[in-house]
């Protein structure tokens, strides 16, 4: 298995879906540095999109995973930080896209728009996707 760390962290209203998606991922064999939210106690998601980029920037983690409501917020905040490049998905092919043609690091999802089984498919398969490169290397550049 592989030695990157998956950071995850949520809101209050992706707190469920972060604990569904912590336990698909460990029970893997995969390392998840979980950066809160601990309950559903209301919180401000730019708080966790914060922590995401910070783990990211200081190599506590290679990859991440958001969760908001809609997967909006986090994602604007999320994507403040130049390393960041947070891609909010819906479904298998934007996760697979992200990867491809965005070198996406960080996977949003919305707890509220996306189902279990769809966010569990998401998850899955931004992980398992590589970045492409080529002509996509141009445009990734220029983003940050
Ligand atoms: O983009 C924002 C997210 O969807 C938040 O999770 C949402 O705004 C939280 O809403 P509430 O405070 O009503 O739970």
């Amino acid at each position: 298995m592989t030695a990157e760390t998956i950071a995850i962290a949520s809101d209050h209203a992706g707190y469920d879906l972060k604990a569904s998606l912590k336990e698909m991922l460990e029970g893997e064999g995969r390392a998840v540095l979980d950066l809160g939210t601990d309950g559903r106690e209301s919180v401000d998601y730019p708080d966790f999109a914060d922590v995401i980029a910070a783990a990211l920037k200081d190599g506590r983690a290679q990859r991440g995973i958001l969760i908001c409501g809609t997967g909006i917020g986090i994602s604007i905040a999320a994507n403040r930080h130049r390393h960041v490049r947070a891609a909010l998905c819906h479904d298998i092919t934007t996760a697979r896209l992200s990867r491809q043609h965005n070198d996406a690091n960080v996977l949003v999802l919305g707890a509220r728009t996306t189902g279990i089984e769809v966010a569990r498919d998401c998850a899955a398969t931004f992980l398992a996707t590589p970045y492409e490169g080529g002509r996509h290397a141009r445009r990734v550049a220029k983003l940050g």
